[in-house]
């Protein structure tokens, strides 16, 4: 079975993919971390992440090792992953390794969760369940905000906010994969909710699936 949780940044789409997992104890990929280490990858030779050839070389030899890099959180990283995101080759350079995740969960997993911005849509439409995690680009910037600042970073409010917009807005706007729920995708907007109401919300919808599937 596979779950697609798809959002704009920091609506709480890992966090709850994360406690999904370990709930019915799935295997999880964060896609974000994929485009971001491409990102990082071409920041760090110096490159521009809007040039296709640089985005591409890096997404092509991308090894799995690098995406536990801690760098990858950074806002540099965020911003960098937003471009080369656009990139209708990088895509398809990152696709095939999010598909197999997806077919076959590592570890023996009876499933599989992916977040993103394009799971339900293009990486994984055949998903039995997907959610479309979002909140008020105020309340996600608080959040943002709130955990840099809990890891010890520098963060100004504004200044979270802008990224946020920025990013939301190529996002959005991209001709390739546009950040947008699937038809048949639930949407849940946390503006008002704490992660746990999130995370009840989510096992109430996911569960008759899951237990249906695991019926078949
Ligand atoms: N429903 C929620 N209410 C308040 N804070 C949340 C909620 N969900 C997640 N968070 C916090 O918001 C921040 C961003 O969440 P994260 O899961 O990283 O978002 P995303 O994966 O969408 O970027 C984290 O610090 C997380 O602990
Ligand atoms: N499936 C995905 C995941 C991320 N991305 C891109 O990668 C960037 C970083 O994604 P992320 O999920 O790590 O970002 P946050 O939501 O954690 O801030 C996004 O702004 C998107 O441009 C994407 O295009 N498709």
């Amino acid at each position: 079975m596979i779950i697609a949780i798809d959002g704009p940044a920091a609506s709480g789409k890992g966090t709850l993919a994360r406690r999904l997992a370990e709930y019915f104890d799935f295997a999880y990929l964060d896609t974000g971390k994929l485009y971001r280490a491409v990102g990082l990858g071409v920041l760090r030779i110096g490159g521009d992440p809007e040039d296709e050839d640089q985005a591409l070389d890096v997404a092509q030899n991308l090894d799995p090792a690098q995406l536990d890099d801690p760098d990858l959180k950074g806002d540099d990283a965020a911003q960098a992953a937003s471009k080369v995101a656009a990139i209708q080759s990088v895509r398809a350079a990152l696709l095939d390794f999010q598909k197999t995740l997806a077919a076959h969960p590592p570890g023996g997993k009876a499933g599989a969760i992916l977040d993103g911005r394009d799971i339900g849509t293009v990486v994984c439409p055949e998903a039995e369940a997907k959610l479309f995690v979002t909140a008020s680009v105020e309340e996600r910037a608080n959040r943002r905000h709130k955990e840099l600042l809990d890891r010890g970073e520098t963060s100004i409010y504004e200044r979270v906010l802008a990224d946020l917009k920025e990013r939301d807005a190529r996002d959005s706007s991209r001709a390739v994969a546009p950040l947008k729920p699937a038809d048949d995708a639930t949407v849940i907007d946390t503006s008002q909710m704490n992660a746990d109401e999130a995370f009840d919300k989510a096992v109430e919808i996911i569960q008759p699936i899951y237990s249906a599937s695991a019926r078949d």
